[in-house]
């Protein structure tokens, strides 16, 4: 848990709308309608071009040399080649998929509680928008039990079980990927506490649900951002995520079966000062349901996070110095405008 759990936590000050009864909609409320704010509509801009993140397989030598290009070139790809077995995959999917198709009374017992990080309810950032999106979404940070036995007071294991066993396996995957990134950027991992002991960093798991949208042209799942994360690992059967690549416009990721879509976040970024892309992102929806996981890992919350000075990564420093609980308070203040207010 640790630090992420303050994300927001100052936005959400403001009253959190609470998500609708998506399946008694038939026509798309006032509410929802993005079309009018011309340059975050999902529908404008969005390229036809055929260049897509890179897939690289973590099994291939080479492996390592294709990580730090991606990093720097997207902000993102797709990995196949890792150990995350297929079933608890496709568990934590049918297991979302119960969890939101539970009459939204229900889901409304295990609602964010105000200032809280965990739980039910719009995404995190619906504060920073004047139009609501077309998302409900799960957080769970540390143990989900609480919430979900407020969901499902008999039935709660098997959702909790299967959460807690994606939740360690996909903590584990994000480390060996940042020893393998902390190489490129000359950090020893075996001289960064946090990494060594696997203690304190702050993760979360977030559920997403994109229902089936009567209007999908004029409807937001998710709005462009950057996740405040070191990394983020995605999953998602289906397509929905586009991505933000300079010259090129917002581009879909098309998921490869089985494989996770990794992508950099703020922390990274500042860290390779300003090198590795934190990639802006956004979720389309359309007439049929779309569930997605997101795991999101960050240092602890005290960690000092300072660009890295060297030829390749450049001998000005690009950020100030920041904490991570520091940053993560900005973030939840400025949104989009945290980086920014963070350059030297
Ligand atoms: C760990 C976190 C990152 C996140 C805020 C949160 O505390 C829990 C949910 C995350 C999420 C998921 C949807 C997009 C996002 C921007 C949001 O509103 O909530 C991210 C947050 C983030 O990366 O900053
Ligand atoms: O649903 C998706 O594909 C993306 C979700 C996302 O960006 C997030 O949870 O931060
Ligand atoms: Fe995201």
């Amino acid at each position: 848990m640790g630090a992420l759990a303050e994300a927001y936590k100052h936005s959400l000050l403001d009253k959190q709308p609470i998500p609708l009864d998506y399946g008694s909609v038939r026509t798309l409320p006032e509410s929802h309608i993005w079309l009018d704010q011309s340059d975050e509509s999902p529908y404008v801009a969005y390229s036809t071009s055929p260049i897509s993140p890179p897939v690289i397989d973590l099994t291939d030598p080479d492996a390592p040399r294709l990580i730090i290009q991606a990093c720097e070139t997207w902000g993102v790809f797709q990995l196949i080649g890792h150990d995350i077995p297929t079933k608890l995959m496709e568990d934590v999917e049918s297991e979302a998929g119960k969890l939101f198709g539970l009459p939204v009374d229900q889901k409304l017992k295990a609602l964010r509680s105000p200032g809280g990080g965990a739980g039910y309810g719009l995404p995190h950032i619906s504060p920073f928008f004047n139009k609501c999106m077309w998302h409900e979404g799960f957080t769970i940070m540390g143990s989900p039990i609480d919430h979900t036995r407020q969901l499902w007071p008999q039935a709660y294991q098997g959702f909790c079980e299967t959460m807690v066993d994606y939740q360690n396996q996909l903590k584990a995957l994000t480390e060996q990927l940042i020893r393998i990134i902390f190489k490129s950027l000359n950090i020893n991992s075996e001289e960064v506490d946090w990494l060594k002991d696997s203690q304190g960093s702050s993760t979360a798991l977030q559920l997403n649900s994109y229902p089936a949208c009567p209007d999908p042209t004029r409807a937001m799942g998710l709005a462009p951002h950057t996740d405040t994360s070191l990394i983020t690992i995605l999953q998602s059967k289906t397509s929905g995520l586009q991505v933000f690549k300079e010259g090129a416009g917002w581009i879909l990721v098309q998921p490869i079966p089985g494989a996770l879509i990794v992508n950099v976040g703020d922390f990274l970024h500042i860290l390779s000062n300003g090198v590795f892309t934190t990639v802006r992102h956004r979720v389309v929806v359309t007439q049929i349901q779309r569930f997605s996981a997101a795991h999101f890992y960050a240092p602890p919350g005290d960690v000092i996070v300072s660009p890295v000075m060297s030829k390749d990564f450049g001998e000005v420093p690009r950020y100030r110095s920041v904490s991570v609980k520091g940053y993560v308070e900005t973030k939840g203040k400025h949104f989009e405008k945290a980086l920014s207010l963070i350059k030297k």
